[in-house]
């Protein structure tokens, strides 16, 4: 069984055939630079002390300081971690903004934990690992389980350590404390600035278009709702505990108050989990994937498409919301029953692109309207989208291959440019692979 890293590195391996890059730079991109693993001491609330694992894992820094989210989750692991690193570097560079790629996260379910215990966990994090991030240096954001509240505690406690005000050293902050307008919403609303405009190219017109959403989280329920206001029918949304379905579309936005109260989304419509077999219908989370639809939007966490599961997906279009949710042994299936797979890097870039212009605002102190956060992104999403649409028809590759190989010739250009030290000493020009 091949690491998660090993399986992500296959997609880099698949676009390295079309692009000129120099041997060294391809040797180098296959390595995380820096890897920290760290236990974090924690009082309980009953007094007892509880050791937490956790990680931050630097992938690679050539174009700009690391930036990428913090997860908890119980399953977050030295692989998984460095992983989402490596997305974080090729989504940056897709995305043309000035950052490398990194990632951290702590293995625990937070549901366990109250609010103080969570929040002496996040300070402690920070004191683990403030000698490796900075706004020049390594910068964080939400992911999966983490919000704005924690990285307003982990800003804090930088800034307690620092004994200064940093707030480019975080990005998805709560607005008073230097957060961007936007910033919360970015993930989805970049998602569905892809997805609007890739759809038109195939005359799909939102009335006609139904759509099943993995995941209803700060990434899933937010492209849900735009795509609902668009006039898209949602025909299915799940969560960790499962799902629910009907033929007519759902009504997203009752569907995310009713989320917001803490409640299952299975029982806005059914009174307990068994629905009425009528027009609601309850499912599993894998039972969502395989639904005849038009477009699967995954948005919950990776390697939920895989070779076991790859043949049953109906879907014409699959939009990947969550960072690897589909094996590359389930991308050759896919490829060959003719679906189109819009990849991770470029689909949910809208969160890290958001988190660049907050960073930007921190720095200059100068803070942009709702609508000039929005404008921007529509702008960076739409126009990076194009263009792998455009390499993936130039090089009848698919559109992950051409999403890997945009984001690698800029890295590329980058690495060669930063030249390493013994390109000095030996007068050694670095030998190009010449597509
Ligand atoms: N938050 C962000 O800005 C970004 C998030 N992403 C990715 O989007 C995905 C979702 O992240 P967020 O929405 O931020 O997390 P979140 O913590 O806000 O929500 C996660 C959602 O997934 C659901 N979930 C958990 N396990 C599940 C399972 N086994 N099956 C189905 N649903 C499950 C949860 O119930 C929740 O609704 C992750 O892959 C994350 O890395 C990517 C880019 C940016
Ligand atoms: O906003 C950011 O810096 C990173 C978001 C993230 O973790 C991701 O894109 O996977």
């Amino acid at each position: 069984m091949s690491t998660l890293l090993a399986d992500a590195s296959i997609r880099l391996e698949k676009a390295l055939k079309y692009v000129s890059i120099s041997e060294d730079a391809i040797a180098r991109l296959k390595h995380p630079k820096t890897s920290l693993s760290v236990s974090i001491p924690v009082r309980m609330d009953d007094g007892s002390l509880r050791i937490f694992q956790g990680y931050r894992v630097r992938y690679d820094d050539t174009r700009g300081p690391g930036k990428g989210g913090v997860r908890y989750h119980p399953n977050v692991n030295i692989d998984e971690v460095q992983s989402l690193a490596f997305w974080m570097t090729f989504k940056c560079a897709l995305l043309d903004l000035p950052f490398g790629g990194a990632k951290g996260g702590i293995t625990l379910n937070p549901k366990e934990l109250s609010k103080q215990e969570l929040e002496r966990l996040s300070r402690g994090y920070i004191d683990a690992i403030a000698d490796f991030i900075g706004p020049d240096v390594d910068i964080l954001a939400p992911d999966v389980y983490t919000n704005d509240m924690i990285m307003g505690w982990m800003m804090d406690q930088y800034n307690i350590i620092q004994r200064k005000i940093c707030p480019a050293v975080v990005t998805g902050k709560p607005l008073t404390m230097g957060g961007s307008k936007g910033r919360d919403t970015a993930t989805g609303t970049g998602a569905f600035y892809v997805i609007h405009s890739m759809l038109s190219k195939f005359a799909q017109k939102p009335e006609n278009t139904t759509i099943a959403v993995q995941g209803f989280g700060n990434a899933g329920s937010v492209v849900a709702e735009l795509l609902f206001k668009a006039g898209y029918k949602v025909v299915a949304v799940s969560d960790s505990m499962g799902g629910i379905y009907t033929e007519k579309g759902l009504d997203i936005p009752s569907l995310k108050r009713h989320k917001e109260e803490n409640k299952d989304i299975k029982t806005l419509y059914c009174q307990d989990s068994l629905c009425d077999m009528v027009e609601y219908q309850s499912l599993s989370n894998a039972e969502l994937l395989n639904l005849n639809v038009d477009v699967l939007i995954p948005a919950a966490l990776e390697n939920q498409i895989t070779s076991i599961n790859a043949a049953n997906i109906q879907a014409k279009y699959i939009f990947e919301v969550a960072n690897g949710p589909i094996t590359s042994e389930a991308d050759a299936i896919l490829e060959q029953k003719g679906i189109y797979v819009f990849p991770d890097i470029l689909v949910n870039a809208g969160g890290v692109t958001v988190s660049y212009f907050e960073w930007v605002q921190n720095r200059s102190g100068l803070y942009w309207r709702l609508t000039e956060v929005n404008e921007r992104l529509k702008e960076r999403m739409v126009t990076e989208a194009e263009k792998v649409w455009i390499i993936a028809r130039e090089f009848d590759t698919s559109l992950r291959t051409a999403a890997y190989i945009h984001a690698i010739e800029r890295l590329g250009e980058a690495l060669d440019a930063k030249g390493t030290r013994d390109y000095y000493l030996n007068g050694i020009t670095p030998k190009l692979i010449k597509r």
